[in-house]
Formats: structure tokens, sequence, C-alpha cells
């Protein structure tokens, strides 16, 4: 794929990006063999990818330059600010939002923060496109309440522009240089979720909730584990980990119970609301931690599919599974490297099934599904 910001060292992110896809598909599947060697695995399938380009539902802007002339990008190491607004990851909707929200800022008076001197308000925008039906959200993070009667005025001008924005907030982030987001979210429409949809299953994207970011790819990776769950005598299922429930949403059925956990609320109120909407009523989501949640139990269903951050499930979680011995476990991961590692801590299962999704193309990061049957 071609990068003009790439090509002139502006942007260096896609460390992959001039080798052709399908040879990073190689360099990853060799990378996974390599992690998974001292390990008997039955079945390979095929990776699968999405498109090249245009394939990110989502961005994340840091905000700098001045209130005129406001940059949407990323700071480069040294404090220099990049304008990103044209990487080619994003789709062709977004370059069109960008346009507007530039004069935006400057209308609304959101004077971009400016990391050196520890002023200004508007940190960073993000901005999330529903596959659905165009639908925008977008979220300011600002460093404090000060300019949000400022913002709340300004407001109607943007939504005339941008008639595809259908959720908007306000999120306060008053540390410096801290994780991108505050605790406080302030909402600024009515609408609080922007509805979604992969392979008919409706999923709902809230702020203060983690979605896949890769929407064609993500749709095939729960489709397989659809696919594999069906094929297996599952009649209760946990999905731990489980976000907006998108995994646990496409495999359960009518006369199956399932229950999702996940440590973040908002997830959680999507996952009910798509739950609600599909008709289901044995479906159980709770905002709580996996490992706590699990180690309680008494009634351990026939399939646990975990889908975990990139630090894997952890060895307390493994050692639990050991125990209570499910037949089936489904593991999704981001991380093979430690997947591998909570793999070889799981005893008494053999891996029947493994396959790739490339979720994070032109990087060496991936997706990888793996199937654990009890021995
Ligand atoms: C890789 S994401 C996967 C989400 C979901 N399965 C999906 O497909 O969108 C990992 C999720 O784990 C959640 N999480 C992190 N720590 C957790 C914990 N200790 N217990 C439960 N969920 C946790 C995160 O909030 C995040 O939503
Ligand atoms: S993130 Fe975007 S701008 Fe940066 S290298 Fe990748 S494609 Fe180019």
């Amino acid at each position: 794929m071609h990068c003009a910001l790439y090509d002139a060292g502006r942007c260096r992110s896609c460390q992959w990006i001039e080798q052709p896809v399908s040879d990073q598909l190689t360099a990853k599947m060799n990378d996974l063999h390599k992690l998974l060697a001292g390990i008997a695995v039955k079945e390979w399938r095929a990776p699968v990818s999405g498109p090249e380009q245009a394939f990110r539902n989502k961005a994340k802007m840091v905000v700098s330059g001045s209130v005129e002339k406001p940059l949407l990008g990323m700071l480069h190491r040294n404090g220099n600010p990049e304008d990103l607004t044209d990487c080619p990851l994003y789709p062709a909707s977004f370059q069109a939002a960008f346009a507007v929200l530039k004069p935006f800022i400057a209308r609304a008076g959101l004077t971009p923060y400016n990391v050196a001197r520890k002023r200004g308000e508007l940190k960073y925008l993000l901005l999330t496109e529903s596959q659905l039906d165009g639908g925008l959200m977008l979220r300011f993070v600002l460093r404090s309440e000060s300019k949000l009667e400022q913002l709340r005025t300004a407001l109607p001008w943007l939504q005339q522009r941008l008639a595809q924005l259908k959720v908007i907030s306000a999120n306060i982030q008053p540390v410096h240089m801290a994780i991108m987001e505050g605790e406080q979210e302030i909402p600024l429409t009515e609408q609080r979720a922007l509805e979604e949809q992969f392979n008919g299953v409706p999923l709902y994207i809230r702020p203060q909730s983690f979605f896949q970011t890769n929407p064609a790819v993500a749709a095939s990776l729960y489709a397989a584990a659809r696919d594999w769950v069906r094929g297996l005598p599952v009649k209760h299922m946990w999905d731990l980990f489980c976000g907006v429930g998108g995994f646990g949403l496409h495999c359960a059925t009518a006369d199956m119970k399932l229950t999702g956990i996940e440590i973040a609320p908002e997830a959680i109120a999507s996952a009910r609301q798509s739950a609600e909407k599909l008709g289901l009523t044995d479906i159980h989501f709770q905002a709580l931690d996996s490992t706590q949640f699990a180690t309680v139990q008494q009634d351990i269903p026939d399939l646990v599919l975990v889908n975990p951050p990139r630090r894997g499930i952890g060895q307390a979680l493994c050692y639990y599974l050991n125990g209570v011995a499910p037949k089936y476990i489904i593991y999704s991961s981001c991380n093979a490297q430690s997947m591998a590692r909570d793999i070889s801590s799981l005893s008494g299962y053999r891996v029947e099934r493994v396959q790739l999704f490339d979720m994070f193309p032109h990087t060496a990061h991936y997706e990888v599904l793996t199937l654990l049957v009890r021995e």
C-alpha cells in the first residue's frame, strides 16, 4: 500500500507498509508457528485478511497547533506535531469530517492543549464510524469543564454540517500526559450509543468501551467463532472479556445459556442492549473482573471463550480452568505471545484448530483464534 505520509517520513506507524500484504501474512504465520512450536496443532486454517486500506473505523487524533489552525494527528517523540488527517487507513468520510472539525474548533474556541506548556483545553478528538449506516460518534477529550458551555453552544453548527454525527460527548481528562481518557464522560447528544451490525448481529458502540477497530476482519472473526461453536455440543458458554458482546452474541442460540463478563460497565450496557434487540433471554452480561467472576462459579459451562487484552488471561485463570476443566476453550488473542504462554499453562487440552486474522495490516500485530478441546 502507498502512504504519502510514510514516504515523507512524517509517520512511521505502519512499519511493514512497504511489504505486499501477502508477504506480511506469511511473516505473521511464521511468527505464529514459531510461538506455538512446542504445541501440537491438529488443524491450521488459512489466514483471513480484509481490505488493505480505509479499513479502520476509529481515529484517535491528538489536537495540537493553534485554535485558528488546529492540527489533528500525533506528536512525534520530540514533541513536534504531525497532521494525519490524510492517513489512508481511514475511510474517505473521515477526511470530510476532519475538514469540518478544524473550523469548528476555532468557532467553539477550543484551544488545543499544548503539552510542553501544559496549557489549552482540547487534547484529543476520537471519531468512530458505524458500517451500518455511516453514523459517527465523536468524543472531545478536554482538560477541564471550563469550555463545555462554549462547546455546547457551538455544536448545532457542527451538527448541521455533519448530519451523520449521532453520538457526541466530552471526556474530561485533567491529568497531564496520562492515559488518553479520563473517568468523566459528559453526553452532548440524546443518543448515547452508535448502532453497528456484523453478520446481522446488532452491536452498540459507546464511549468508554472497547470496540474492534477493523470491522471487516472483526466480522469474519466473530463469524468463525460462531461456526466453530455451532459445530460443538454447547448448551452453556461463557464469554470472558466480552466487551460489547460480539463473540457471545454471535454464538448464542435460543436454547443456549450465555454469560458474558467484562470489566467496563459501558460495554456491558451495549451488550445488554444487543441481547434485548435479538430477543435472547438466557443471556447474562455482567460488569465484573473475569477471574473474580469465574473462580466463585459452581455451574461450569461446556465452553469458555476468552478474548483478553494484550497481557493474556493470566496464571490464576489458567489454574482455575485446569481445575474445573470445561470441555472446550476458545481463545481469541491480539498477542500470540501471551496466548502461547497461557496455553502452555493449560493442562489436559489439545489444540484442535488455529486461525490467524489480519486485524492490523502493515504492522507486526495480528489476531488469532484457537480452539482447545479437553483430552
Ligand atoms: C481485546 S478486548 C475484547 C473485547 C471483546 N471480546 C470484543 O470482541 O470486542 C478485551 C476486553 O477485556 C476487558 N477487560 C480488561 N480487563 C478485564 C478484566 N480483568 N476482567 C474482565 N474484562 C476485562 C477490556 O475492557 C476489553 O473490553
Ligand atoms: S498510520 Fe496512516 S499515516 Fe501513518 S504510516 Fe500508517 S497509513 Fe501512513
